[in-house]
């Protein structure tokens, strides 16, 4: 992207304003871009940014189904175009694999010592260090209401999503959603009030813009709607802790999307870095696809079991589905919930090997009825 004021910060397809590798704390945040203005375009570019990176994995969605970013399908590690079930079904069996890598990396992050990872994030060293995996990780999704609006996977997509903006920053993974209806509906507040970093092209009213910039933005006078139709590709960028500026994408074709990917998929197999969907591997849909924690947790707690352990939901789970739940602990339900808003705290419970009540961290089978219903009320309405 390309600012318009006199400090321009652009050129070289690298040197955009949009860093990976977390020397900039504009790098890792989630980016909302808004309506029929260039919208498609300014995504295709951030990761087209991204993808020039050797190191950063790729996951690309193009949920209007046209091949907008089938330049990027050549290089990612996760693509999907369209809204089908089976292309559903795959982004929900990706999206859990990023909430394990997010486990995963928050570990390897807390077993890092002191001097080697000071700030408890990711830096650019940290990213290149092969062995530890925490390379960056870009995921991009046009018409992102898709998801949230799903009948049956919105609350999960909704749930990951809304950790990746509030987590995946520090831990190296970068989360861009495009959408050009900025309602709540199609991008839960949890998500927009998190994101660090917005990109907002001409809108119609008030509303649509403080949705995108953020709350009191157009009273600011920070305002998307003085842009004029001609004005394609130029909007009001905010990044995080820094005053809003109006920029403009670097017009990109598919052609020229096509050449930029073709350079960044030959630097990976140079590098050794091609994974995923460009060697025609998809996600392990097989053991997820079916499991929706919440109505598992539903089922193996039962109706007169006000509260239980997580450690006892932990097994039984696991008893349920063992290749989903396998080697579960009170740690990972506690976890697992947190995305869904629901906490986990000290309940009353008995030990069934000793017989013994005690208090530990557990749930309280109300908060996970609520969150189901609240689920159901949603797919009714869609
Ligand atoms: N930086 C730019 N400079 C000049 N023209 C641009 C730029 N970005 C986009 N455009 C023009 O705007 C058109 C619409 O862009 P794009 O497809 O990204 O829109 P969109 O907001 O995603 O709309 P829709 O949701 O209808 O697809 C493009 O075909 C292109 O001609």
């Amino acid at each position: 992207m390309r600012r318009l004021d006199v400090d321009v910060a652009h050129s070289s397809d690298r040197a955009l304003l949009l860093r990976l590798d977390n020397r900039e704390r504009e790098a890792h945040t989630a980016l909302l871009l808004v309506k029929s203005m260039g919208k498609t375009f300014a995504l295709r570019e951030v990761l087209l940014i991204a993808a020039l990176d050797p190191r950063a994995a790729i996951h690309a969605y193009d949920l209007k189904g046209t091949g907008d970013l089938s330049a990027l399908g050549e290089l990612a590690h996760r693509y999907r175009s369209g809204e089908d079930d089976e292309d559903i079904e795959y982004a929900i069996a990706a999206l859990r694999e990023l909430r394990e890598e997010l486990r995963r990396r928050a570990k390897v992050i807390r077993g890092l010592p002191r001097d080697v990872c000071p700030e408890n994030k990711v830096t650019p060293e940290l990213a290149s260090k092969k062995s530890l995996g925490l390379h960056p990780i870009v995921i991009g999704v046009d018409e992102c209401q898709v998801w949230f609006e799903h009948p049956v996977y919105g609350d999960e997509f909704e749930a990951i999503c809304t950790d990746l903006v509030k987590r995946g920053p520090a831990l190296g993974m970068v989360l861009c959603l495009a959408t050009q209806r900025p309602d709540a509906k199609s991008l839960p507040t949890g998500i927009s009030a998190n994101a660090s970093t917005r990109f907002c092209l001409k809108v119609m009213g008030q509303t649509e813009n403080d949705m995108v910039l953020g709350t009191s933005k157009y009273k600011q006078g920070i305002r998307a709607t003085m842009f004029a139709w001609a004005d394609k590709g130029i909007g009001y960028f905010v990044g995080e802790g820094a005053d809003a500026r109006i920029v403009s994408t670097v017009y990109i074709d598919a052609p020229a999307a096509d050449v930029i990917a073709q350079r960044a998929r030959a630097a990976r197999v140079a590098a050794g870095t091609l994974t995923g969907h460009a060697l025609g591997e998809a996600p392990d849909s097989s053991a997820t696809v079916t499991a929706n924690l919440l109505e598992d947790i539903a089922a193996v707690v039962g109706p007169n079991e006000e509260r239980v352990w997580s450690e006892t939901v932990a097994v039984r789970l696991a008893e349920l589905r063992p290749e989903v739940y396998g080697g579960w602990n009170a740690k990972s339900v506690a976890a697992a919930l947190e995305p869904y808003g629901i906490d986990t705290s000290q309940v009353w419970g008995t030990d069934p090997t000793t017989g013994k009540g005690a208090n530990r961290k557990g749930i309280r089978r109300v908060d996970v009825a609520e969150r189901i219903a609240h689920r159901n009320r949603r797919r009714e309405a869609s």
